[in-house]
């Protein structure tokens, strides 16, 4: 993690209405301090009807917790009925969007080309993509899992200039682990984190891929957040459930202060 900020990003998903959205964040204000949040980012990424509620309430009361959305259109505006723009996120003053998550690969058939464009389109209007990667279980069993991984990194990054890849947060997902309480191993994250950013060196250089983080996501828990994030390439955590529980989301931003499972 050497230089790195570790970020800890709550991917709410498909739940929350805005007026829980807002009492969530309060929750977490209350119990998060300056020492939490000098040591970790934390953020939280919300469906895009509450986003306006949270932006009120973080711009309000100075909050130091940061928000972004879950998906941008690749489209800069016009017919696309149901499609978000980047400029209207940031206008909400996102600072994240979440790029080709597994569940928007799946159930929406977004390609590394989508992805790629959608990253692109964050970029423009100056909004950090979390470019989300990572296998699903036959490829695992395979033993495919890190070519499979670095060639969605390749399609996600394809075209980005060193000034804007030097920004971007990768997220290593794999499929398995999502939402299954199937957790890796901190040697699973470890090892397919150390790729991409050997991936980032061959792509750039190792300057740029020692400043990009590298976050693991998939059922993090507070048992199990101490053993992944000590590996030195994970910087971090994009979490799903456990993000929904102030509580749960806290010791997770606390990651040092559990034990390790
Ligand atoms: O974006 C978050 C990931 O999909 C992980 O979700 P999970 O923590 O519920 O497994």
């Amino acid at each position: 993690m050497t230089g790195r900020i570790p970020l800890m990003a709550g991917n709410w998903k498909m739940n929350l209405n805005h007026l829980e959205a807002i009492a969530l964040v309060q929750k977490l204000a209350f119990a998060l301090d300056d020492k939490d949040f000098d040591q970790v980012e934390v953020a939280v990424l919300p469906p895009f009807t509450d986003l306006r509620s949270v932006q009120t309430l973080v711009d309000g009361d100075k909050l130091r917790i940061v928000f972004g959305a879950q998906d941008v259109s690749q489209h800069t505006g016009g017919a696309y009925t149901g499609e978000i723009a980047g400029s209207m996120l940031a206008k909400l003053k996102c600072t994240y969007v979440t790029v080709g998550h597994s569940e928007r690969r799946q159930y929406h058939a977004e390609t590394d080309e989508i992805v790629n464009a959608k990253a692109k389109a964050a970029f423009a209007n100056n909004i950090v993509p979390i470019l989300c990667v990572g296998e699903g279980l036959d490829i695992r069993k395979a033993g495919e899992h890190v070519a499979y991984t670095l060639a969605q990194v390749d399609g996600g990054l394809a075209g980005i200039p060193a000034a804007q890849a030097e920004q971007i947060v990768i997220a290593y997902e794999p499929v398995w682990a999502i939402g299954t309480g199937e957790v890796a191993t901190p040697e699973d994250a470890q090892e397919v984190c150390a790729a991409i950013r050997a991936r980032l060196a061959e792509l750039y250089d190792g300057e740029l891929a020692a400043k990009v983080r590298v976050l693991y996501g998939g059922s993090m828990k507070p048992s199990n957040v101490a053993g992944i994030m000590a590996k030195p390439d994970v910087d971090g955590g994009l979490v799903g459930g456990a993000s929904l529980e102030a509580e749960e989301f806290v010791k997770l931003v606390r990651f040092r202060d559990q034990a390790v499972g």
